[in-house]
Order: structure tokens, then C-alpha cells, then sequence
């Protein structure tokens, strides 16, 4: 599997490009961060890649197929979209949000079927939700509420999932375990990711490559390479340093910020 973002251009407003000539590739087994400031465009670059937005000009292809032009490729290649935290208005419980992620193997006037409700669990114990499975969404914290999210996208068995800031609202070791659970699903089910994140160390740990969003350009590459305290200085008008961590096997990278430019 190999997703491409060919020239993609994309503005909310008439003569005014948000998103310029975006390319980049995500290969099987790779995960991709989105950086840059507030407002530069990254979920509105997740809602065109997704197909919730349509390119104006350029396109996004799987396996060298348009996404847009062949819904037949979407279902046999499904992308499961994580969007940012949001609180639910109808009271669903934990279950049947799950299995609302089965939707597009659902006939319009079928109900779920055994195999959707065994999929739906499978998925639910796979992010570890289990306990929670019989309570009101609309009664969750936002970490869990993040799991039942990623559980959903989980449920459409997905090839490509594609998350919205999936670490906003949780404290430090709830965001440690989405990132865990992040690597753990790409190295289990031979996913590919797409992460929008604001957190440069946790794209360091995590992703191959890196698109480092700005106002008016970007850049695509090896995550290493992207991330760089000059690039981060010129991206984010921000002096830092990306200090090595020895730890294990590892070296982890930690940020700091000492001042606004
Ligand atoms: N539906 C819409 N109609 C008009 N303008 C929009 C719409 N959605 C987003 N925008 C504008 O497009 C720009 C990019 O929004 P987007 O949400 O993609 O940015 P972002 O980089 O994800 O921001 P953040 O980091 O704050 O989440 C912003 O200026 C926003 O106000």
C-alpha cells in the first residue's frame, strides 16, 4: 500500500490558496506527523487527504488510484479518520460508538451483524477499553473518549489511520500511552499513519516522515532531517534545542523551548 498526495491545493475562500502544492507519500508501515503553527491548515490537509474535502487541483492516490475517483478503492483500501477530541451530544454507549466504525460494511438498511459486533469488541480490547464498554460516551473523560475514537477508526479496518491532534486535553502519561498505542498498531496490524501533533519530541519518537507546515511554504521529509532546531526556529519563530536522551536502546530526543524570537 502507498498513499500519495499529488499538487494538492485547497482554500476556503475564492483566490485564496490555504494549502499550496502539497506532495508527499506515505509508504506501508510508516508514520507521518503534521507540524506547524495554529491555523497553518494541518486538518484541513487530514479532511482532503480523508475525502471529507476535496482537492481544488491535485489529488490523493492509493496504490497510484484516485481516491476520488474510485470509491470502489476506498472500500477495498479503507482510511479511518480520528478527528480532534470533541465532546458527543447524544448519549451512545462506548459499544455502539465502536461499532458505528463498521458503517461502511454496513448496507444502508441493515443492522450490524455478528461479525460487525465481534469486530467492534476486538477493537474495543484492543485499546484496552473494555471496562468502560457499557458507559455513555457522554460520560467519559477525554482520554478515554480519545480511545473510543481511535477504537471506532479501528472498527472500519483500516489500511491508513489518520489522526487529529490525538494527544490534545491528556496529561503527560496518557499522551505517552496513545503514542505507544500509535507504534504498537502499526507494528501489529501493518497500519499506515498520518498524525497531526504540536508536540515536536513525540513526531521525533514516532514518525519516519515530516511535514513541517508554514504560512506560506512547507516541508516534506525523514522526520530527523525536517525537525531541526533552525527549521523549528524559522517554522515556529521559537529558539530551541533537541537534546539526545540515552535510554535503553534508544536515544530519545527532548525539546526544549528558551525563547520566542
Ligand atoms: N470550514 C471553514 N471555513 C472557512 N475557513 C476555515 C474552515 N475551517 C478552517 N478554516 C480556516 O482555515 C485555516 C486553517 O484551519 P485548520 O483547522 O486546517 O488549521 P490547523 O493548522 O489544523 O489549526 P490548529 O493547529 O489550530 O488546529 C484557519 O485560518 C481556519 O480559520
Amino acid at each position: 500500500m502507498i498513499l500519495e498526495v499529488k499538487h494538492g491545493y485547497f482554500g476556503y475562500s475564492k483566490g485564496h490558496d490555504l494549502l499550496q502544492d502539497i506532495c508527499f507519500t506515505l509508504r506501508e508501515k510508516e508514520i507521518m506527523t503534521i507540524l506547524g503553527q495554529n491555523g497553518t491548515g494541518k486538518t484541513t490537509i487530514l479532511k482532503c487527504v480523508t475525502g471529507i474535502l476535496k482537492w481544488q487541483r491535485g489529488q490523493t492516490l492509493i496504490n497510484g488510484k484516485s481516491i476520488d475517483s474510485s470509491r470502489k478503492t476506498l472500500k477495498q483500501i479503507p482510511i479511518g479518520y480520528v478527528p480532534q477530541a470533541h465532546p458527543l451530544s447524544f448519549p451512545y454507549t462506548v459499544r455502539e460508538l465502536v461499532t458505528m466504525g463498521r458503517a461502511r460494511h454496513i448496507g444502508v438498511f441493515s443492522v450490524p451483524s455478528g461479525k460487525d459486533k465481534k469486530i467492534a469488541d476486538q477493537a474495543i480490547d484492543e485499546v484496552g477499553i473494555r471496562s468502560i464498554r457499557d458507559k455513555l460516551c457522554t460520560q467519559l473523560s477525554g482520554g478515554q473518549l480519545q480511545l473510543v475514537f481511535i477504537a471506532r477508526a479501528l472498527a472500519g479496518e483500516p489500511r491508513v489511520l489518520v489522526l487529529d491532534e490525538p494527544e490534545s486535553h491528556l496529561d503527560f502519561r496518557n499522551q505517552f500511552l496513545i503514542i505507544k498505542l500509535i507504534m504498537r498498531l502499526v507494528r501489529e496490524r501493518g497500519l499506515s499513519c498520518i498524525i497531526n501533533t504540536h508536540y515536536p519530541e513525540h513526531a521525533l519518537r514516532l514518525s519516519d516522515t515530516t511535514l513541517l507546515l508554514g504560512q506560506h511554504s512547507y516541508m516534506f521529509g525523514k522526520t530527523k532531517e525536517i525537525i531541526t532546531e533552525k527549521r523549528v526556529e524559522e517554522y515556529f519563530d521559537i529558539n530551541v534545542k533537541i537534546l539526545p536522551v540515552p535510554y535503553k536502546d534508544e536515544e530519545i530526543k527532548a525539546f526544549v523551548v528558551l525563547d520566542s524570537i
